[in-house]
């Protein structure tokens, strides 16, 4: 399988196109006053209708800093949502798509739908191409699970 498509923004179910246009709203809340990259995401989970959105936010001492993907992840949770069906990533790499970084593909994986997997959409603030990709080409082979009768 390939690891991804580019799919012209008006191709898109219009819940795949609304969750994107929410990441790129909440992206304008971004707090990047070191990197001036703004980043928005979004979470539509699985049998819910309300979509979670998070925006970067960054810090004088670099490392508490904040992804949107890792910011929007505690808002799903609090409302009851474990598993994720699809999460939408906005900003702008140079007119290029942004992929979430490791310690969000990771966090992402501890929410999983019941398929397995997580479809993401990568879009630049423009919305006119559409980068669709699944968590599991992001992110093969992921730790999920371990065996905690085993001995250590
Ligand atoms: O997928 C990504 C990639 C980067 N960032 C943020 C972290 C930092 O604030 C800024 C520069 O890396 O962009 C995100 O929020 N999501
Ligand atoms: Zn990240």
């Amino acid at each position: 399988m390939e690891n991804f498509k580019i799919l012209n923004f008006n191709l898109l179910n219009p819940i795949v196109q609304n969750l994107i246009k929410e990441a790129a709203e909440v992206r304008k809340k971004a707090y990047c006053t070191y990197s001036h990259f703004a980043v928005g995401a979004a979470i539509l989970a699985e049998g819910g209708d309300k979509v979670y959105t998070g925006c970067n936010i960054e810090n004088v001492a670099y490392s508490p800093t904040i992804c949107a993907e890792r910011s929007a992840v505690p808002k799903a949770v609090e409302d009851g949502h474990l598993k994720f069906e699809m999460v939408a990533v906005v900003a702008n790499s140079d007119g290029s798509y942004t992929a979430p970084c490791g310690v969000c593909r990771q966090t992402l994986a501890e929410f999983r739908g019941s398929n397995g997997d997580i479809d993401i959409y990568l879009s630049k603030p423009e919305m006119d191409q559409v980068l669709v990709t699944k968590l599991s080409q992001l992110l093969p082979l992921s730790f999920v699970s371990f065996n905690k009768d085993v001995d250590f």
